[in-house]
């Protein structure tokens, strides 16, 4: 069963350094919600409260219609898989798997490692977990391993065996705390959809922690972007990526990144893009406002395979590329830019730029005006009119 979650006002302080800053957020029963954001944001301690595994302040936690706020971790109807996957090394795969369901259904001296066998009615309660252990496991390819330890299995093993702690409980929310972060690349794609699948499988709601944006975006119903303690942007893994509120989404998601570069205007010289003149599409001021464009917004008008008619222009020099296969990325350098701007075009492109052999040439860059997003100073999203912009040639330049 799947249960909806809703945090009210989380604020957590860790001595007098705020980690969470008034956090509320709605998840709703089966949704598959991803936490992202740089290391140390705050996303793991999301997690632990939503858990009970971090002693509640001043906010309230709700699964489904209860209000959990003050229940111990072992009373809320939730599973965690930790990013160390926190196995017991003295411990068999079947007893990791066993320990939440002991935990749940035995009393404290029927646990006792010798003396538990004798307690009454233990023995019938421990066939039952037997039972659900053997299942669980079957499910992640972990029958033949029941007997092995912690140290005798490959990382991906693990890796399953907390999902499999985490399964067994059958619980309404799935917590996952970075659960791929320690498996090599290969493993990590597999275990991926493992895991979309286990979502579907089970039809509880996930709340997933990653570093990992590729993650995010391809395993998520929304995405939620934490810094600094807050939420600054959630939504759909699309939202995200075409319409972005913060210049710190805006380079988070997506790779690779968005292109920034920041515009100078005053009203006596009008506004510059990295140096060369533009008509801004919203009135000048003395601001700084920073505009953006994702690699595949970008072309390179040397080639004429993609025109482009309502453009701005960048003359850049070519630095180097990268072959991905049907498209190449091509880094160049603007002379007002500290980053290298970052084209992405078909390969047949790259192909004729090196038949001509003019890499170390200057080659001009086309951005999609309708593609471009724009930033105040702050670093909040502006809505400029497109149509009504356009790039002035030189001699139209206030002096
Ligand atoms: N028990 C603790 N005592 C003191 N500070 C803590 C504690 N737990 C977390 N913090 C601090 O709170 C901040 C947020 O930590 P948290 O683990 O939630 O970040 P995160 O976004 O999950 O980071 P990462 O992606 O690196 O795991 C960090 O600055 C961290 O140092």
């Amino acid at each position: 069963m799947a249960a909806s979650v809703r945090l009210e006002k989380v604020e957590k302080y860790y001595g007098t350094k705020r980690t969470l800053a008034q956090v509320s957020l709605d998840i709703a029963a089966g949704e598959f919600l991803t936490l992202v954001g740089p290391s140390g944001c705050g996303k793991s301690t999301l997690l632990r409260i939503i858990a009970g595994l971090t002693t509640h302040e001043h906010w309230r936690v709700y699964i489904g219609d209860r209000d959990v706020t003050q229940f111990p971790a072992r009373d809320r109807p939730v599973s965690m898989v930790f990013q160390s996957y926190a196995l017991y090394p003295h411990m068999t795969v079947a007893q990791n798997i066993a320990t939440p369901l002991r935990m749940k259904r035995l009393p404290a001296p029927a646990r006792w490692p010798l003396l538990g066998r004798f307690w009454p009615g233990s023995r019938k309660l421990r066939q039952q977990i037997d039972h659900e252990v053997a299942a669980v496991a079957a499910q992640v390819q972990l029958e033949n391993l029941l007997d092995s330890r912690p140290s005798q299995l490959s990382g991906g093993q693990r890796q399953r065996v907390a999902v499999a702690r985490a399964m067994v409980k059958q619980p309404d929310v799935f917590l996952m705390d970075e659960p791929l972060s320690n498996l090599d690349a290969r493993l990590r794609v597999h275990m991926r959809s493992e895991i979309a699948a286990l979502h579907q499988r089970t039809g509880a709601t996930f709340i997933y922690v990653t570093h990992d944006q590729v993650e995010a975006m391809t395993l998520s119903s929304r995405v939620a972007v934490v810094m600094d303690g807050s939420i600054v942007q959630i939504g759909t893994p699309r939202d995200l990526y075409e319409d972005p509120q913060d210049i710190r989404v805006a380079r988070f998601i997506g790779s690779p990144e968005m292109n920034l570069l920041a515009i100078t205007s005053d009203m006596r010289h009008g506004a510059s893009v990295a140096g060369e003149p533009i008509a801004l599409p919203m009135p000048a001021t003395d601001a700084v406002v920073h505009m953006g464009f994702r690699p595949e917004s970008v072309n390179i008008a040397d080639l004429s395979s993609r025109p482009m008619p309502n453009a701005i222009r960048l003359s850049a020099t070519f630095e180097r590329m990268e072959v991905l296969g049907h498209d190449a990325l091509i880094f160049c350098r603007h002379q007002h830019s500290n980053e290298p701007l970052v084209a992405r075009a078909p390969v047949a492109d790259v192909d004729r730029l090196r038949t001509r052999g003019n890499w170390s040439d200057k080659l001009t860059l086309q951005v999609n005006l309708a593609q471009t997003f724009w930033f105040n100073a702050q670093g909040s999203r502006i809505a400029p009119a497109y149509t009504s912009c356009e790039v002035l040639p030189i001699h139209k330049r206030v002096s």
